[in-house]
């Protein structure tokens, strides 16, 4: 074969196959008493299914696995089993652990070989559109070993000595300048070998998996996010969740 005849790196990235990661084990303690969050339902769906469909809606997502509760895989397989899914996409579930991290770790030691692109969607985000899912695995086919999506902040943000007893004033520490804040959602999508070194070399308590490939060095870079992306935390969020829902109904007309 020619120099030429051989495809260019981004030629190669555009072939890769992606899998998508989905982080469904938490117990959802902000949300306050009842199921796992993830099995909860908005407008009679359960949020997981919501944000399987989510993933599933990009064509370029070949495989989902999901990690389910520690002992809740039976429920979340017959769960996928009983909704509409689209046929393209395989689906796999796994039991999860007892932190996201380690969620995140047992769902990519279940990941087939010929996965290149990896993206990690918690299970808790729902409602994501489908152009934000793929203009992150756009950005990773262009070569990013990392990407996140994300928005600027509509509050300024104070960092503070935090308080000793619950509700004691907290001393502000500083004040940093939010034009160069993001908060930041998922998915989050990953070059697979950068991601999976990420979690065999990274101990530290981190809160998302992009901040793991920071601390091994490659650039993690962020694509604009979306507001549809928020994440459901506390009970206010689920009304937002089924508002969101209904605004969407009316559009499509049914
Ligand atoms: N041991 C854990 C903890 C969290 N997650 C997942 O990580 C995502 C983000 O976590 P978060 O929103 O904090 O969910 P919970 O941990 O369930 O919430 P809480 O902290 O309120 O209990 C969720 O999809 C959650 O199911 C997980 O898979 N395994
Ligand atoms: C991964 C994440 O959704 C990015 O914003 C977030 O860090 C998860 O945090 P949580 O406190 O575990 O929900």
């Amino acid at each position: 074969m020619s120099d030429d005849s051989r495809p260019s790196p981004s030629e190669t990235r555009g072939a890769a196959r992606t899998a998508v990661v989905i982080p469904a084990a938490g117990r959802g303690v902000r949300l306050g008493p009842g199921a796992p969050k993830a099995l909860r339902a908005l407008n009679g769906t359960p949020m997981l299914i919501h944000a399987v469909r989510a993933m599933a809606a990009s064509r370029a997502v070949s495989l989902v696995v999901v990690v389910a509760p520690p002992d809740g895989a039976p429920e979340v397989k017959s769960m996928l089993d009983a909704h509409a899914l689209p046929e393209r996409t395989d689906f796999l579930v796994v039991p999860g652990g007892e932190s996201r991290q380690e969620s995140v770790k047992l769902g990519l030691d279940a990941l087939p070989t010929d996965f290149d692109i990896v993206l990690v969607h918690d299970a808790a985000r729902p409602l994501v559109p489908v152009d934000t899912v793929d203009a992150v695995i756009e950005a990773v086919r262009d070569g990013a070993p990392a990407v996140v999506p994300a928005l600027p902040l509509a509050d300024t943000v104070k960092e503070v000595e935090p308080a000793r007893t619950p509700g004691a004033p907290e001393p502000v520490v500083a004040t940093p300048n939010r034009a160069r804040l993001r908060a930041v959602q998922t998915p989050q999508g990953f070059d697979r070998a950068t991601l999976v070194r990420a979690h065999e070399t990274v101990t530290d308590d981190v809160t998302d998996d992009a901040s793991m490939v920071e601390r091994l060095g490659p650039t993690v870079v962020v694509v604009p996010g979306h507001e549809e992306a928020f994440k459901v935390t506390r009970p206010l969020d689920l009304v937002l969740a089924e508002a969101v829902l209904a605004r969407r109904r009316l559009n499509d007309g049914f």
